[in-house]
């Protein structure tokens, strides 16, 4: 969940008895408050594991070669269109900072919660960056998520609190600034050939992303999912659709988790190594006029093995909006899908039908 999220919620402290739990993996009984086996019931059956089925798969370096850019721009733009999801490979983005970044994460999780709790969330008011459960509203109301995570504005740098940015690892601060810079020029690059696919100027499709507008910016959630031994009755992360941009998964180890919803069914992601898993968010939705999706997706905990992301929110608007691109309605705008909403009003709304369990998306259909 992107952190802008919590500016309107408040977020739990991670108790010295969940972290018992956590770290044991040999719990006979699951306190109540994780339980979500109703929840989990009613939100529709997992794909089998014998069932084929293939998440798209765009490859970065088929995207800038001539040759193959315009079949490749097109699987993009399929992906976006129908999943809302895909693998990205041959990214371009630095190993080493990589690898830096997946160390950093799960040596952080690795440390005693005293460690951890130094940067915890205070909970309230705009109070939301830093370490602890993340906010269930909904049908999730009360409950917990098997997970801790690690909320952080990086983009504007000036925006940043670096108070609350881990100081154990003491490499953490200079590697998640240098992963930050890395999904600046990754979003950059995928935009150009969104922009392509989509028949928007590619000038316009960066402005929306990156243009001087101090609302605009780039956070990371980094989530720890520990291994539970009954999966059926716990979440990692509620159903919910990320409400910003453009979001980009990288995965810490091979453990998968990830389940995205399409035809009431959830699929799991079968994470390629060394890929990023790429996702629309919410306003990229609106500001294509609903032409590339934002799909409901969710984390369940692995049985044997634990689980660590490192996830990048990218933020959009246009002229301090969130509505379709001019450029896609032909001047006309009887063809927009969606009402135009300022964007503090969209995130207001957004996290607030979030903690209804609603889409705020739905109500701003035309
Ligand atoms: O950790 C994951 O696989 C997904 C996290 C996620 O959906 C989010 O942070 O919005
Ligand atoms: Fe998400």
């Amino acid at each position: 969940m992107e952190a802008a999220a919590a500016k309107l919620i408040s977020r739990d402290r991670i108790t010295d008895a969940a972290a018992t739990l956590f770290s044991t993996n040999f719990v006979k009984q699951i306190p109540e408050r994780f339980i979500r086996t109703d929840e989990l019931q009613a939100a529709g059956a997992v794909v089998s594991d014998g069932e084929a089925f293939e998440l798209p798969v765009v490859d970065m370096a088929k995207l800038m070669d001539p040759e193959s850019s315009a079949s490749e721009t097109a699987k993009l733009g399929s992906a976006c269109r129908d999943w809302g999801f895909f693998q990205l490979t041959s990214h371009g983005v630095d190993e080493a900072v990589i690898q830096r970044m997946k160390e950093s994460a799960a040596e952080f999780f690795s440390l005693p919660l005293e460690s951890k709790n130094a940067i915890a969330f205070q909970g309230g008011g705009d109070k939301f960056q830093g370490f602890g459960h993340h906010f269930s509203g909904g049908s999730s109301a009360g409950k917990l998520d098997w997970a801790e995570c690690v909320l952080l504005v990086t983009q504007p740098v000036q925006g940043r609190k670096t108070e609350l940015w881990p100081a154990n690892p003491p490499s953490f601060r200079g590697t998640l600034h240098k992963y930050s810079m890395e999904m600046t020029g990754l979003a950059r690059r995928l935009l150009r050939f969104m922009a392509i696919d989509l028949g928007v100027s590619q000038e316009a499709l960066l402005d929306a992303f990156f243009s001087g507008d101090a609302e605009k910016g780039q956070s990371m959630g980094m989530h720890h999912y520990p291994p539970c031994r009954h999966p059926e009755k716990v979440l990692g992360i509620p159903p919910h659709t990320d409400g910003l941009g453009l979001t980009v998964l990288l995965h810490a180890d091979d453990t998968p988790g990830l389940q995205i919803k399409r035809g009431g069914r959830w699929f799991p992601v079968r994470p390629l190594p060394g890929a990023f898993v790429v996702n629309v968010g919410d306003i990229l939705n609106v500001l294509t006029n609903g032409a590339y999706a934002s799909v409901e997706h969710r984390v369940v905990p692995d049985a044997e093995r634990g689980r660590t992301t490192v996830v990048v929110f990218q933020d959009a608007s246009v002229d301090g909006m969130v509505k379709p691109f001019p450029e896609l309605l032909g001047g006309d705008e009887a063809q927009a899908r969606y009402n135009s909403i300022g964007k503090l009003e969209f995130t207001e709304g957004h996290f607030r039908a979030l903690g209804e369990g609603t889409r705020f998306l739905e109500s701003l259909k035309k």
